[in-house]
Parts: C-alpha cells; structure tokens; sequence
C-alpha cells in the first residue's frame, strides 16, 4: 500500500501524519524541491505545521513521478487555484480523494472533485470534508470527518484513514460535501469581520445563522442534499471555522476590517480559500442573477472596498420578513 499526498502545505501534512501513524507509507508531494529537502532534513514543516514531528514513513519529495508511481491513491490537499494546472502535468492515479475546499469559476462553478475529473480524465474521484484544522488532526485531537463519493471507493477510503482520533463518515453526496466546505469558508470571513469590529456575540450568531440558511438555499441550488448542509461537512465546519483561533479565513476577515488589503491577503504565504470562493462566487450569482446577500456583502467589502460596518448595516436594514 502507497498512497500520494499532493500538497506538503498544513492539510496535506497533518494527513500524511495521520496516515503513516496507520503505518501506511505516505510520498508527500512539494512543489519545491528545496522545500522537499528541508521536509527531509529536519522531519518537521517548520513553514506550514510547526512542532509536529514528521513520522519516518512519510517522504516529502519534489518529484510527481516518485510520489505517484505505484500509489493506490492520491489525496489533493493544494490550494483550489493550483489544482487544475497542477494534476493536468502529473502521473495518473486510479483514484483521487480531494481535500481541498474551494470553487473554480470556468464556464461554470466548479467543485474540486470536477476539476481533478478534468485535470486527469480519471472518473474515480471523492470528496474528504469536515470539522478538521491540521493543527488538531496532527496532534491527534478527536476529529470527525466525512468522504464523499461512489460507496464502494467511499468504504476504502473510510477504512483508509479512519483512526481512534479520526472518525470518519461516508456519504454519498459528493456535491453537498464540496459545497459545505467551500461556503463555509466565505461565512468564515464574515465571522473574521464580526469579531474584528467586536459586534459582538448575538450579531456573530445571527450572521451565521443566516448565513447557513443562505449556504443551504445555494449548496440545494448547486445540487447539495439539505441534510449534508446541516452534517459535519456543513454546519460542523461552519461552527469549528467561525470561532477556531487557528482558522486563515476567519483571521483574515479580521484583517480586512483592520485595513489590510485583498492583495495581501490573497497573496498571503498561507491559502485564504474563501476570498477565492467568494470571488467566483459573487461572479457567477450576478451573471445569474441569483440573490445571495451575505456572500455579496463579504464580496463588497473584500473587493470592492466597501466599509464593513455599512455592508452590515444594509443586511440590517433588509425588508423586515419571517424567519
Ligand atoms: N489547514 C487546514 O486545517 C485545512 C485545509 N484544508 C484545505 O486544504 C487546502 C490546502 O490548504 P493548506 O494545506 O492549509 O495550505 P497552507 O496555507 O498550509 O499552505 C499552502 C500550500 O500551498 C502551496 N502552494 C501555494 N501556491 C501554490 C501553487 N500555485 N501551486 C502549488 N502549490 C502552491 C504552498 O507551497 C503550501 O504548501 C485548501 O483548499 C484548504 O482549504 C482543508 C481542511 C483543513
Ligand atoms: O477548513 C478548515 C477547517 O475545517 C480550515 O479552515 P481555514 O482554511 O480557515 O484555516
């Protein structure tokens, strides 16, 4: 048994961890090679996961080829902008499980799971989504987890990475599992902002609160099952999103309200997914002209320099309806 893990940033990290604790050797992928050799040389991502030992049955390399010959399966942990152009010039494998969280505007929203089809011609492709910050998973914190996709290929998986502090559940609603993942993150931003402007804790419930409705009226929209919205991949990850002190999309709507500009932040060492979610996002809802109120109002404000306190005070001031 080999499995490829592609992308040596946190997630993909705390994976290989988890995996080689199982004793299943791990080839984790870099994309460069100088980054390989520190990985190798102090056994630690001194860049990503700092203070997690990296076990002797993970080898970071650089090369696509060593990672993926042989390997029964890769898991995708890059930043939803590098995957498309990423797997279209690696090896095949017979089967992919995507753990990042993003959407990718290319005629069309895409979930990750589509472009990794694209990418590789490979049908075979799940979804691993949840309540799971790296920093914890590496630790071996209690976490659970949800993969998503044909049942058969789901049950592997299941049985793959499922461990005494890693629970983990199968679905078979690839689409809701993608999308409750993505979203949230855009939710994420808005919580950042809550607390950066300190509103306080019934605006931060009221926000989410809303927000999950508006999650579940696009994710059911997308194709997304309304149950996975309120499961761990839904509701779960919204929860230990917004209020994780280790989340880069909730910081990083506390930041935007600090000043600190999108550019920055997009071009940050660390992935901001939601502000690449929300962008293709807001782009798609208004060519459609579907209504989304709070994933536009974080857009504004992210990329439109809109104030932070006057986007929202427009959702306030929304006409007046039933809950
Ligand atoms: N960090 C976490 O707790 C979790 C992250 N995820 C998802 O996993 C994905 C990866 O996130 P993290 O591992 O946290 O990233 P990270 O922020 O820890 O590191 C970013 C990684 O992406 C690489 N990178 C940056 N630009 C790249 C490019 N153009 N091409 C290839 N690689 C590039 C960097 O070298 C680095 O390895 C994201 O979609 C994220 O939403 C999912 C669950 C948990
Ligand atoms: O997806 C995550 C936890 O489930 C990680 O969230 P951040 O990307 O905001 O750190």
């Amino acid at each position: 048994m080999k499995v490829a893990v592609l992308g040596a940033g946190a997630w993909g990290t705390a994976l290989s961890v988890l995996l080689a604790a199982k004793g299943i050797p791990v080839y984790l992928w870099a994309r460069r090679r100088e980054f390989a050799e520190e990985l190798r040389a102090y056994r630690e991502n001194r860049a990503y996961l700092p203070g997690v030992a990296l076990p002797a049955l993970v080898w970071p390399t650089a090369q696509a080829e060593e990672a993926l010959e042989g390997a029964e399966l890769a898991l995708v942990a890059l930043p939803s902008r590098a995957v498309r152009e990423i797997l279209s010039g690696f090896p095949r494998a017979p089967l992919y499980v995507s753990a990042t969280k993003g959407l990718e505007l290319a005629g069309g929203l895409k979930r990750m799971s589509q472009v990794i089809r694209e990418a590789t011609g490979v049908d075979r492709v799940l979804a691993l989504s949840g309540p799971n910050h790296a920093e914890e998973v590496a630790r071996f914190l209690p976490t659970a987890s949800v993969v998503a996709g044909e049942e058969e290929d789901a049950r592997r998986v299941q049985a793959l990475l499922n461990s005494p502090t890693f629970r983990v559940y199968t679905s078979p609603d690839l689409t809701g599992v993608e999308l409750g993942g993505a979203l949230k993150n855009v939710l994420a931003l808005a919580a950042g902002m809550v607390d950066g402007l300190r509103l306080g804790d019934n605006a931060k419930a009221a926000l989410l609160t809303r927000g999950l409705r508006e999650l579940v009226r696009l994710g059911t929209a997308l194709g997304g099952k309304e149950a996975t919205f309120y499961g761990l991949a839904g509701l779960g990850d919204l929860l230990a999103t917004c209020y994780s002190l280790h989340s880069r999309n909730r910081e990083a709507g506390e930041r935007l309200v600090r000043g600190v500009g999108v550019e920055e932040l997009l071009g940050g060492r660390q992935v901001v997914e939601g502000l690449f979610t929300v962008r293709a996002l807001v782009e798609w809802a208004r060519a459609e002209g579907a209504e989304l109120p709070i994933f536009e109002a974080v857009y504004r404000v992210a990329y439109e320099g809109e104030e932070p306190l006057r986007a929202l005070s427009a959702l306030m001031a929304r006409e007046p309806k039933p809950e």
